[in-house]
């Protein structure tokens, strides 16, 4: 049964510290002392699917084991390039599957975000002033455009509801000192581009993608989820054709009745969205499925 949109469910033994759009954090209750731990953290991946900036009425069964499935062997075929804060899948039944153990870091103060096409806020940005993250761009660009090489186009870390701010590559040096904004702007280019080498072939471009970096001991430690369709754009690759927005891989069914006269929503009223048809909701925890098993070659 999914988890209702806006209440995280009760977790014995763990005390919620943080509940995001779709994803719930908590953190370890220590036996001995009934404290929260200082050590572990709890992250749970919801069936919630967010869409146009609203958290859907519908929850889309299986989603967040997908994703964290997704995520587990993200972070085994990125081992050999950083590090990452698993600790164990041994979670409580209430979310078995779609939770993971991990190592409390000391979180980055920026969103560490690579882009391997020209799409979304980065096109805003392009249109503009020629430029994405301060980055100058050559002109004659367009929506879907690839990059000769990944870009690395941070932003700031928003509080919840606003959104995030595009850094220059100096406010990042500001931020982190310049050794780690150098080897945070590394790791997340190589991600991205290790993240496509592995999707292109499978039918998948990953468009952009958002990676959260800790710290501990001194070295940067890949956090958070990684190179989901939650945390990054996902585009059917046999599709792709620059100079207009890219379909969804995941949300397109989704944007597309929501948008149809079939949902009654109106989306420049800036009310929610309706609940979706079992049949959008079907079809996308479909595509969740499919783009699991196109990337692991396994069955979920
Ligand atoms: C953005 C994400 C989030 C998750 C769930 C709900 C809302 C936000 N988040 C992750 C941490 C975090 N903090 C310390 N150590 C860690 N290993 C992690 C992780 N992952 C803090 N926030």
């Amino acid at each position: 049964m999914a988890d209702a949109p806006s209440a995280p469910p009760d977790l014995p033994g763990y005390v919620p510290v943080h509940s995001g759009k779709v994803r719930d954090l908590y953190a370890p209750v220590d036996e001995r002392t009934g404290e929260a731990r200082g050590d572990l953290l709890l992250l749970v991946a919801s069936d919630r699917i967010s869409a146009f900036d609203f958290v859907l009425d519908s929850p889309i069964p299986d989603k967040g084991e997908v994703l964290t499935r997704m995520s587990l062997w993200w972070f085994e075929q990125l081992a050999d390039l950083v590090p990452n804060h698993l600790v164990s899948t041994d979670v409580p039944d209430a979310v078995a599957g779609r939770a993971v153990v991990v190592r409390r870091l000391d979180m980055l103060p920026v969103e560490c975000v690579a882009r391997a096409y020209l799409t979304g806020g980065g096109l805003r940005e392009y249109r503009a002033d020629g430029t994405v993250s301060g980055i100058a761009l050559p002109d004659g660009l367009t929506d879907g455009s690839r990059f000769p090489e990944p870009l690395f186009t941070p932003s700031t870390k928003a509080p919840s509801g606003q959104h995030d701010e595009p850094m220059d590559y100096a406010a990042v040096e500001s931020a982190l000192g310049p050794d780690l904004a150098a080897r945070a702007r590394d790791l997340t280019v190589r991600i991205i581009a290790r993240g496509n080498e592995v999707a292109a072939p499978r039918g998948i471009i990953v468009a952009d993608t958002k990676v959260e970096f800790g710290v501990a001991d001194g070295d940067l430690v890949l956090a958070d989820e990684v190179l989901t369709p939650d945390s990054s754009r996902f585009w059917p690759a046999e599709q792709w054709e620059p100079g207009h927005p890219q379909p969804s891989y995941d949300k397109e069914f989704v944007r597309e009745w929501l948008l149809s006269p079939a949902s009654g929503w109106d989306k420049a009223s800036g009310e929610a969205p309706p609940p979706l048809p079992d049949d959008v909701v079907e079809r996308t925890r479909a595509k969740y499925v499919e783009a699991y098993e196109r990337l692991t070659g396994s069955t979920f």
